[in-house]
């Protein structure tokens, strides 16, 4: 995961920038007279270019893809390169897990073929779901690797996680420890989507897993904050990148204008509120 700090401590910045297009809350200025992927595409490409001072990097849910059929997997593919010229490493967001012969195939086509520096695994299949991911990063040799789902953002995700004693998502913390390597800069290549919604969890985490990468979404429009964040640094402040889609796509509707000066902003006042509060890169 080196290269994604590397690009944080770039930019200055710990935010990524989620691409989760839908269609109904594009601009209609970028929608009218187009398909419905070239108005992903337009506003997408839009969007990179505007946020890319603010933002270490983006995250593309490859479900909003997906649903356009071929062209928006084009389209996919078009902003996975687009973003790596503009400095920018993309983490494929698919949570894939799979037995290890589909995994193989889930990691060669969202890394090699895609391009994807990362790209977001579900663990409930075990070890030998995310190993093909891993060993697909170590052999691209880009500093990459997976970023393991291990306490999710979402409201019920409590239910299943936290079930157990141990708990299940300590479980699949020491998974994720057993797992990585250390890179260069001293962070796994197996990382773990802690989400900010549940700071509790993600300060067990970090204890268990004091040397790995987190990819912590649940800002802004699942409500969490900056102060959420805390809990989740490293001894050294850092090793947590905060995602947001929503917060930063459609700031235009709230604050008018065109979409990507608002995008612009709202990505710079993340950034600055995490700074502020103590979250380093
Ligand atoms: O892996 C993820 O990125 C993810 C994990 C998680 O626990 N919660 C979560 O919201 N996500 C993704 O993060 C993004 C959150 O979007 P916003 O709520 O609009 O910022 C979506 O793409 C989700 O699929």
């Amino acid at each position: 995961m080196q290269a994604l700090l590397e690009a944080a401590r770039r930019k200055r910045s710990p935010v990524v920038v989620g691409l989760d297009p839908d269609p109904a809350r594009i601009p209609a200025e970028v929608r009218e007279g187009v398909s419905e992927p070239e108005a992903v595409r337009r506003f997408c490409l839009g969007i990179l270019e505007a946020v890319r001072e603010e933002v270490a990097a983006v995250k593309l849910q490859a479900a909003c893809f997906e649903r356009l059929g071929p062209p928006g997997m084009e389209v996919y593919a078009e902003l996975i390169r687009t973003a790596r010229e503009l400095g920018l490493p993309a983490i494929a967001d698919v949570k894939r897990g799979d037995i290890g012969t589909t995994a193989a195939a889930y990691a060669e086509a969202h890394l090699r073929v895609y391009g994807a520096l990362a790209v977001t695994v579900n663990p409930y299949m075990g070890a030998d779901a995310i190993e093909p991911f891993l060993r697909e990063a170590r052999a691209l040799g880009r500093g990459g690797g997976a970023f393991v789902l291990v306490a999710t953002s979402n409201p019920s995700a409590e239910a299943i996680q936290g079930a157990g004693d141990p708990p299940l998502v300590e479980r699949v913390a020491g998974l994720v420890a057993a797992l990585g390597r250390p890179g260069p800069g001293g962070y796994s290549d197996a990382g773990a989507v802690v989400g900010v919604t549940r700071p509790a969890r993600g300060r067990r985490v970090r204890e268990l897993l004091p040397e790995a990468l987190f990819l912590a979404p649940g800002y802004g429009a699942q409500g969490g904050g900056a102060r959420d964040v805390l809990p989740l640094l490293d001894r050294r402040g850092g090793g947590v990148l905060v995602n947001s889609s929503r917060g930063i796509l459609y700031a235009y509707e709230g604050a008018g204008g065109d979409y990507r000066d608002a995008a612009r902003a709202a990505a710079r006042g993340m950034r600055d509120e995490l700074l502020a509060a103590g979250v380093g890169v």
